[in-house]
């Protein structure tokens, strides 16, 4: 059975980016020649091309993974690592894509119009490209990072230039096949049609698509039958071409009111911004199965009230191909001159074509709670993508890090937001990398005066100024000045006793028995 396919999600993932190498160049004589670690090669990018030969999404349904090419690691001898090859995905023309949370990120409505879906990840460094005057021979390289992963929606808009609209069995899919080559399922029950067909049409020098969707009834834009999913492949059509089954036996229906009903539909269907709401498009009318007698009647008989409500009417049959060539012709007409019409409109504004702007420039702080205190939380494009090129094996590694953190302001920022070191740091979202902070700047002074407000000192490591100190000095030398007049006061009381109990009389001399041990100093100065 042919399935229609008109929404798909892909899962991608696009190639990383080669590691750089690290190398040191030997020569006779001089077996530490510098570095010549050559450079990994780039992911290749995941990207989706409107291809007007791709007509379906449906091998997308079939395999929804796909993936690029990794970028080859760098090498010694300065040799890059080869780029991972881009990875074309053919897309109809009219697939919209938009991203999990249904933000659209493309509008591929132009033929050849290219979208990098996933971007490959970047190609690490090398360590001959992180030489310096500095540092002569780095011990370390670039990792590469990993391309973009994740899943994107495809959903395919019809864009045709005529849209068919009318009531179920009203003859649209009878209509296409006569007009063109396509071969739509025809029956006589209602939504025959689940998808919509679409068909080429050759009028004269013009030729042109015509889109068969299926049958709309009274509530269609409110989701009723197979409406609402189906009113938005008639968004994408400059024109339409209302269908109006002249020979129906069903109760209570007749071209009049069957156009009323659909008309209300079209005209309550929300189109998205920038476009033309479905009614302001222009209409024709196709009276169809004129070949049954009682249809012909009919439509002789609407016709004039319809050309009075200023439509051009068409009395057809898909049966006996009456009436159909002139109608092709006006439709080529009406075509024509909405592509001049289109082509004089100003050109409309460019889609945008990379799934977020990429804000490279700076990077936030975010100080976030924890069970042990603030996690200081560092978001953004250039801080997380050197985290992912740092190899944590290597310390020479994480001082570049380091280095180029402090460079971007990262370490004054920390400082702003209150860290101290030891405080714990996260770089990236979710886990992230996790440091406990070990500030790298050098000046004592810079560090106590940064934070502003939340002056570390105020709480526990609070050291004393001179005059505190001072203060305190004083303090206790009065206390023991106090504490020595008192005891003197009791010894003149002849209180006192030392630590072993034993009395001591006015001389200092122990009393009784106890006289080797008085103190530590009598009892070596004895030993001596
Ligand atoms: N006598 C006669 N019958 C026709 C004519 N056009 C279509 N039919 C019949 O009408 C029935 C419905 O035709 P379809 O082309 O499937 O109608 P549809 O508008 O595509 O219907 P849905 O897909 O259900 O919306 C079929 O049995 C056709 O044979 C016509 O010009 N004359
Ligand atoms: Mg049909």
């Amino acid at each position: 059975m042919a399935t229609f396919v008109d929404h798909v999600t892909l899962h991608l993932r696009a190639g990383n980016g080669g590691n750089g190498c690290v190398s040191v160049r030997r020569e006779k004589f001089k077996p530490l020649a510098g570095p010549d670690g050559g450079n990994g090669g780039h992911g290749g990018d995941i990207v989706l091309v409107a291809d007007p030969q791709v007509t379906t999404l449906l091998g997308y349904h079939r395999s929804p993974h796909r993936s690029s090419d990794n970028g080859g690691p760098g090498m010694g001898d300065h040799r890059s690592g080869a780029n991972g090859e881009e990875l074309e995905l053919g897309v109809p023309l009219g697939t919209v894509v938009t991203d999990t949370e249904g933000n659209e990120l493309a509008d591929m409505s132009e033929p050849g119009m290219r979208f990098v879906v996933a971007p490959g990840g970047q190609g690490g460094l090398g360590n001959a490209a992180l030489a310096s005057t500095k540092r002569k021979a780095p011990g370390f390289a670039l990792l590469g990072t990993p391309g973009w992963e994740g899943d994107v929606e495809l959903e395919l808009k019809t864009v045709a230039d005529i849209a068919l609209v009318g009531y179920p069995s009203a003859g649209k899919s009878s209509l296409i096949a006569a007009l063109s080559a396509a071969r739509p399922k025809i029956a006589d029950y209602p939504f025959t049609t689940l998808h919509p067909n679409l068909g080429v049409v050759q009028a004269g020098e013009t030729r042109y698509t015509i889109a068969d969707v299926p049958g709309l009834i009274e509530g269609a834009s409110e989701g009723k039958g197979l409406g609402l999913e189906f009113l938005r492949h008639v968004e994408r059509c400059s024109a339409l071409l209302h269908v109006l089954d002249c020979a129906t036996l069903e109760p209570g229906r007749d071209p009049l009111s069957d156009l009323d009903v659909i008309l209300g539909e079209l005209g309550a269907y929300p189109v998205p911004e920038g476009q033309t709401p479905l009614l302001d498009r222009p209409q024709l009318i196709a009276l169809n199965k004129i070949d049954v007698p009682e249809g012909r009647e009919l439509a002789e008989f609407v016709r004039p009230e319809l050309e009075q409500r200023g439509y051009r009417v068409f009395e057809i049959s898909t049966v006996s191909h009456e009436g159909l060539r002139q109608l092709s012709y006006a439709l080529a007409e009406l075509v024509e001159k909405e592509r001049v019409d289109a082509a004089a409109a100003p050109a409309r504004p460019r889609i945008t074509l990379r799934p977020q702007a990429v804000d490279d420039s700076g990077f936030v702080v975010r100080v976030e709670g924890g069970s042990y205190g603030n996690i200081y939380r560092i978001l953004g494009g250039k801080p997380e993508r050197w985290v992912a090129q740092t190899d944590f094996t290597n310390d020479e590694a994480i001082g570049f890090l380091a280095d180029r953190l402090a460079k971007l302001g990262v370490e004054d920022q920390l400082f702003k937001a209150g860290a101290i070191a030891g405080s714990t740091v996260v770089i990236g979202k979710g886990e992230g990398v996790v440091f406990d902070w070990e500030p790298t700047l050098t000046s004592t002074a810079e560090l106590a005066v940064a934070p502003r407000g939340a002056d570390p000192r105020l709480d526990e490591n609070r050291r004393a100024t001179h005059r505190t100190r001072r203060e305190v000095y004083l303090d206790r030398m009065d206390a023991k000045a106090e504490a020595r007049a008192e005891l003197l006061r009791e010894r003149d009381a002849g209180l006192w006793r030392d630590d072993e109990g034993f009395a001591i009389d006015r001389e200092g001399a122990p009393v009784g028995d106890a006289a080797e041990v008085t103190t530590d100093g009598s009892a070596k100065d004895s030993e001596a």
